[in-house]
Protein backbone atom coordinates (compact mmCIF):
# COMPACT_ATOMS: atom_id res chain seq x y z
CA UNK A 1 0.00 0.00 0.00
CA UNK A 2 0.94 3.44 -1.06
CA UNK A 3 2.44 5.77 1.67
CA UNK A 4 0.40 8.34 3.22
CA UNK A 5 1.74 12.00 2.05
CA UNK A 6 -0.76 14.55 3.54
CA UNK A 7 -3.05 13.99 6.06
CA UNK A 8 -5.78 16.16 8.20
CA UNK A 9 -6.44 15.27 11.50
CA UNK A 10 -9.54 16.94 13.32
CA UNK A 11 -8.84 20.29 11.40
CA UNK A 12 -11.19 23.38 11.66
CA UNK A 13 -11.55 26.86 11.26
CA UNK A 14 -13.65 29.18 12.26
CA UNK A 15 -14.07 32.72 10.83
CA UNK A 16 -15.76 34.67 13.47
CA UNK A 17 -18.96 32.68 14.06
CA UNK A 18 -18.72 30.24 10.83
CA UNK A 19 -16.79 26.73 11.11
CA UNK A 20 -15.62 26.80 7.54
CA UNK A 21 -13.87 23.76 7.97
CA UNK A 22 -15.31 21.44 10.29
CA UNK A 23 -13.30 18.14 12.16
CA UNK A 24 -11.60 17.44 8.73
CA UNK A 25 -10.05 14.41 8.72
CA UNK A 26 -8.38 13.28 5.29
CA UNK A 27 -5.50 11.54 3.42
CA UNK A 28 -3.48 11.57 -0.02
CA UNK A 29 -1.58 8.72 0.11
CA UNK A 30 1.86 9.27 -2.48
CA UNK A 31 1.25 9.09 -6.13
CA UNK A 32 -2.63 9.70 -5.81
CA UNK A 33 -4.25 11.35 -7.72
CA UNK A 34 -7.49 13.04 -5.72
CA UNK A 35 -10.73 15.19 -6.42
CA UNK A 36 -12.29 17.74 -3.70
CA UNK A 37 -15.65 18.67 -4.46
CA UNK A 38 -18.41 20.38 -2.98
CA UNK A 39 -20.99 23.25 -3.59
CA UNK A 40 -19.94 27.12 -3.48
CA UNK A 41 -18.66 28.34 -0.25
CA UNK A 42 -18.07 23.89 1.04
CA UNK A 43 -15.01 25.09 2.63
CA UNK A 44 -12.58 23.85 -0.80
CA UNK A 45 -10.44 26.66 -1.11
CA UNK A 46 -9.85 27.01 2.65
CA UNK A 47 -8.77 23.62 3.22
CA UNK A 48 -5.89 24.52 0.18
CA UNK A 49 -5.22 27.69 2.73
CA UNK A 50 -4.65 24.94 5.87
CA UNK A 51 -2.83 22.67 3.88
CA UNK A 52 -0.67 25.68 2.27
CA UNK A 53 -0.10 27.79 5.33
CA UNK A 54 -2.11 30.92 4.37
CA UNK A 55 -4.29 30.10 7.29
CA UNK A 56 -3.09 28.33 10.80
CA UNK A 57 -6.01 25.94 11.96
CA UNK A 58 -8.25 27.20 14.49
CA UNK A 59 -7.62 23.50 15.90
CA UNK A 60 -6.35 20.19 14.42
CA UNK A 61 -3.31 18.85 13.15
CA UNK A 62 -2.31 18.56 9.41
CA UNK A 63 1.00 16.09 8.44
CA UNK A 64 2.94 16.23 5.31
CA UNK A 65 5.57 13.37 4.28
CA UNK A 66 5.52 12.38 8.02
CA UNK A 67 6.18 15.92 9.39
CA UNK A 68 3.40 18.52 11.03
CA UNK A 69 3.45 21.63 9.28
CA UNK A 70 0.92 23.74 11.18
CA UNK A 71 2.23 26.81 11.86
CA UNK A 72 4.93 26.90 8.67
CA UNK A 73 4.58 30.20 6.35
CA UNK A 74 3.44 29.39 2.82
CA UNK A 75 7.06 29.98 1.34
CA UNK A 76 8.25 27.28 4.27
CA UNK A 77 5.88 24.54 2.90
CA UNK A 78 6.15 25.24 -0.82
CA UNK A 79 9.87 24.38 0.33
CA UNK A 80 9.18 21.41 1.60
CA UNK A 81 7.08 20.22 -1.75
CA UNK A 82 3.53 21.75 -1.49
CA UNK A 83 2.97 23.70 -4.21
CA UNK A 84 -0.71 25.02 -5.63
CA UNK A 85 -2.64 27.09 -8.15
CA UNK A 86 -5.30 29.73 -7.63
CA UNK A 87 -8.63 30.21 -8.43
CA UNK A 88 -8.11 33.44 -9.60
CA UNK A 89 -5.43 33.24 -11.87
CA UNK A 90 -2.05 35.23 -10.00
CA UNK A 91 0.44 35.34 -12.48
CA UNK A 92 3.23 37.77 -13.38
CA UNK A 93 0.91 39.46 -15.83
CA UNK A 94 3.65 42.20 -16.85
CA UNK A 95 6.27 39.88 -17.40
CA UNK A 96 7.04 37.32 -20.13
CA UNK A 97 5.35 33.34 -20.24
CA UNK A 98 9.21 32.48 -19.67
CA UNK A 99 9.60 34.80 -16.95
CA UNK A 100 6.91 33.60 -15.01
CA UNK A 101 8.18 30.44 -14.72
CA UNK A 102 12.19 31.00 -14.34
CA UNK A 103 10.97 33.01 -10.92
CA UNK A 104 9.48 29.80 -9.96
CA UNK A 105 13.08 28.30 -10.67
CA UNK A 106 15.21 30.73 -9.16
CA UNK A 107 13.61 30.15 -5.27
CA UNK A 108 15.81 26.57 -5.98
CA UNK A 109 18.95 27.95 -7.05
CA UNK A 110 21.99 28.03 -5.06
CA UNK A 111 24.61 30.96 -5.64
CA UNK A 112 25.95 33.36 -4.07
CA UNK A 113 25.63 37.43 -3.79
CA UNK A 114 29.01 38.04 -5.66
CA UNK A 115 28.68 35.40 -8.23
CA UNK A 116 24.83 37.01 -9.16
CA UNK A 117 26.61 40.34 -8.85
CA UNK A 118 29.42 40.06 -10.88
CA UNK A 119 27.50 37.21 -13.41
CA UNK A 120 30.11 34.45 -13.39
CA UNK A 121 30.66 30.89 -12.60
CA UNK A 122 27.77 28.93 -11.60
CA UNK A 123 25.73 31.44 -12.47
CA UNK A 124 25.78 31.09 -16.22
CA UNK A 125 25.57 27.73 -15.91
CA UNK A 126 22.73 27.72 -13.49
CA UNK A 127 21.00 30.61 -15.59
CA UNK A 128 21.08 28.30 -18.54
CA UNK A 129 19.69 24.99 -16.85
CA UNK A 130 16.89 27.17 -15.72
CA UNK A 131 16.11 28.42 -18.29
CA UNK A 132 16.94 24.98 -20.39
CA UNK A 133 14.29 23.64 -17.48
CA UNK A 134 11.59 26.38 -17.84
CA UNK A 135 11.51 25.88 -21.64
CA UNK A 136 10.80 21.88 -21.19
CA UNK A 137 8.17 22.78 -18.65
CA UNK A 138 6.52 25.44 -21.37
CA UNK A 139 6.74 22.43 -24.76
CA UNK A 140 4.62 20.31 -22.01
CA UNK A 141 1.86 22.85 -21.26
CA UNK A 142 2.04 23.91 -25.19
CA UNK A 143 3.28 27.23 -24.44
CA UNK A 144 6.84 27.45 -26.28
CA UNK A 145 5.43 29.31 -29.07
CA UNK A 146 4.07 31.83 -26.23
CA UNK A 147 7.55 32.28 -23.99
CA UNK A 148 8.20 35.73 -25.00
CA UNK A 149 4.40 37.26 -24.92
CA UNK A 150 3.21 38.71 -21.94
CA UNK A 151 1.37 36.55 -19.86
CA UNK A 152 -1.72 39.07 -19.49
CA UNK A 153 -1.94 38.59 -23.34
CA UNK A 154 -2.23 34.82 -23.09
CA UNK A 155 -5.99 33.74 -23.71
CA UNK A 156 -7.35 32.47 -20.40
CA UNK A 157 -6.55 28.63 -21.16
CA UNK A 158 -3.57 29.30 -21.48
CA UNK A 159 -3.05 31.32 -18.46
CA UNK A 160 -4.73 28.35 -16.29
CA UNK A 161 -1.74 26.05 -18.05
CA UNK A 162 0.91 28.57 -17.22
CA UNK A 163 0.27 28.95 -13.63
CA UNK A 164 0.35 24.81 -13.35
CA UNK A 165 3.76 25.05 -15.20
CA UNK A 166 5.05 27.81 -12.98
CA UNK A 167 3.58 25.61 -9.96
CA UNK A 168 5.51 22.92 -11.29
CA UNK A 169 8.69 24.76 -11.16
CA UNK A 170 8.83 24.82 -7.83
CA UNK A 171 9.47 20.92 -7.61
CA UNK A 172 6.71 19.73 -5.73
CA UNK A 173 6.07 16.46 -4.17
CA UNK A 174 2.21 17.33 -3.63
CA UNK A 175 0.46 19.58 -6.47
CA UNK A 176 -2.93 21.36 -5.34
CA UNK A 177 -4.63 22.61 -8.29
CA UNK A 178 -8.12 24.83 -7.45
CA UNK A 179 -10.31 24.88 -10.25
CA UNK A 180 -7.72 24.35 -13.37
CA UNK A 181 -10.77 23.51 -15.93
CA UNK A 182 -12.45 27.07 -15.28
CA UNK A 183 -13.27 28.96 -17.96
CA UNK A 184 -12.14 26.55 -20.08
CA UNK A 185 -13.84 25.35 -22.88
CA UNK A 186 -14.86 21.40 -23.18
CA UNK A 187 -11.87 20.49 -25.66
CA UNK A 188 -9.22 22.68 -23.07
CA UNK A 189 -10.37 20.64 -20.59
CA UNK A 190 -9.71 17.23 -22.51
CA UNK A 191 -6.43 18.82 -22.68
CA UNK A 192 -5.62 19.29 -19.62
CA UNK A 193 -7.05 15.91 -18.60
CA UNK A 194 -4.51 14.51 -20.52
CA UNK A 195 -1.39 16.86 -19.32
CA UNK A 196 -2.78 16.35 -15.69
CA UNK A 197 -2.29 12.59 -16.25
CA UNK A 198 0.84 13.04 -17.76
CA UNK A 199 2.52 15.43 -15.60
CA UNK A 200 1.39 13.16 -12.69
CA UNK A 201 3.16 10.29 -14.28
CA UNK A 202 6.63 11.92 -15.59
CA UNK A 203 7.19 13.78 -12.36
CA UNK A 204 5.90 11.27 -9.47
CA UNK A 205 3.42 14.22 -8.02
CA UNK A 206 0.72 13.53 -5.96
CA UNK A 207 -2.65 15.89 -6.89
CA UNK A 208 -5.21 17.07 -5.16
CA UNK A 209 -7.72 19.11 -7.12
CA UNK A 210 -10.74 21.08 -6.11
CA UNK A 211 -12.77 21.52 -9.73
CA UNK A 212 -16.39 22.13 -10.35
CA UNK A 213 -16.62 20.09 -13.93
CA UNK A 214 -17.59 16.81 -13.14
CA UNK A 215 -16.26 15.06 -16.28
CA UNK A 216 -12.66 16.38 -15.48
CA UNK A 217 -13.09 14.88 -11.49
CA UNK A 218 -14.78 11.63 -12.53
CA UNK A 219 -12.36 10.99 -15.45
CA UNK A 220 -9.62 11.37 -13.73
CA UNK A 221 -9.64 11.43 -10.12
CA UNK A 222 -9.00 8.19 -8.47
CA UNK A 223 -10.60 9.04 -4.85
CA UNK A 224 -13.07 11.85 -4.49
CA UNK A 225 -13.85 13.59 -1.20
CA UNK A 226 -16.90 15.91 -1.17
CA UNK A 227 -17.48 18.50 1.53
CA UNK A 228 -21.12 20.83 2.86
CA UNK A 229 -21.01 23.23 5.03
CA UNK A 230 -17.04 22.80 6.21
CA UNK A 231 -17.64 19.08 6.75
CA UNK A 232 -16.63 15.53 4.76
CA UNK A 233 -20.22 14.38 3.82
CA UNK A 234 -18.90 11.52 1.56
CA UNK A 235 -15.46 10.28 0.08
CA UNK A 236 -14.83 7.30 -2.50
CA UNK A 237 -14.27 6.43 -5.45
CA UNK A 238 -15.63 7.97 -8.35
CA UNK A 239 -18.05 5.20 -8.93
CA UNK A 240 -18.99 5.09 -5.13
CA UNK A 241 -19.62 9.22 -4.91
CA UNK A 242 -21.72 9.03 -8.00
CA UNK A 243 -24.12 7.11 -6.61
CA UNK A 244 -24.33 8.14 -3.15
CA UNK A 245 -27.39 9.04 -1.93
CA UNK A 246 -26.07 12.28 0.51
CA UNK A 247 -23.73 13.63 -2.67
CA UNK A 248 -26.80 13.63 -5.39
CA UNK A 249 -28.64 15.55 -2.40
CA UNK A 250 -26.00 18.15 -1.59
CA UNK A 251 -24.09 18.86 -5.02
CA UNK A 252 -26.32 17.82 -7.49
CA UNK A 253 -29.20 19.33 -6.36
CA UNK A 254 -31.27 16.32 -6.36
CA UNK A 255 -30.97 14.77 -9.42
CA UNK A 256 -29.73 11.23 -9.59
N1 LIG B 1 -10.93 34.88 5.22
C1 LIG B 1 -12.21 34.58 5.48
N2 LIG B 1 -12.91 35.27 6.41
C2 LIG B 1 -14.20 34.99 6.69
N3 LIG B 1 -14.90 34.02 6.06
C3 LIG B 1 -14.26 33.29 5.11
C4 LIG B 1 -12.88 33.53 4.76
N4 LIG B 1 -12.55 32.65 3.79
C5 LIG B 1 -13.63 31.92 3.53
N5 LIG B 1 -14.65 32.29 4.32
C6 LIG B 1 -15.99 31.69 4.36
O1 LIG B 1 -15.81 30.30 4.60
C7 LIG B 1 -16.75 29.53 3.84
C8 LIG B 1 -16.01 28.58 2.93
O2 LIG B 1 -15.42 29.32 1.87
P1 LIG B 1 -14.47 28.68 0.75
O3 LIG B 1 -14.00 29.77 -0.14
O4 LIG B 1 -13.45 27.84 1.40
O5 LIG B 1 -15.50 27.76 -0.03
P2 LIG B 1 -15.32 27.00 -1.42
O6 LIG B 1 -15.85 25.62 -1.21
O7 LIG B 1 -13.92 27.13 -1.90
O8 LIG B 1 -16.32 27.79 -2.35
P3 LIG B 1 -16.26 28.14 -3.95
O9 LIG B 1 -16.60 26.86 -4.65
O10 LIG B 1 -17.34 29.16 -4.09
O11 LIG B 1 -14.91 28.65 -4.23
C9 LIG B 1 -17.62 30.52 3.11
O12 LIG B 1 -18.79 30.74 3.85
C10 LIG B 1 -16.75 31.77 3.04
O13 LIG B 1 -17.54 32.93 2.98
Amino acid sequence: MAKELLKATDVSEVFGGLKAVSDFNFHIDKGELVGLIGPNGAGKTTAFNLITGVYQPTTGEIHFDGKSIVGLKPYQITQRGIARTFQNIRLFSELTVLENVKIAFHFHVKYGLLESVFRMGRYFSEEEKIEEEALKLLKIFHLEDKADELAKNLPYGAQRRLEIARALAAKPKLLLLDEPAAGMNPQETKELMEMISWIRKEFGLTILLIEHDMSLVMGICERIYVLEYGMIIAQGTPDVIKNDPEVIRAYLGGEA
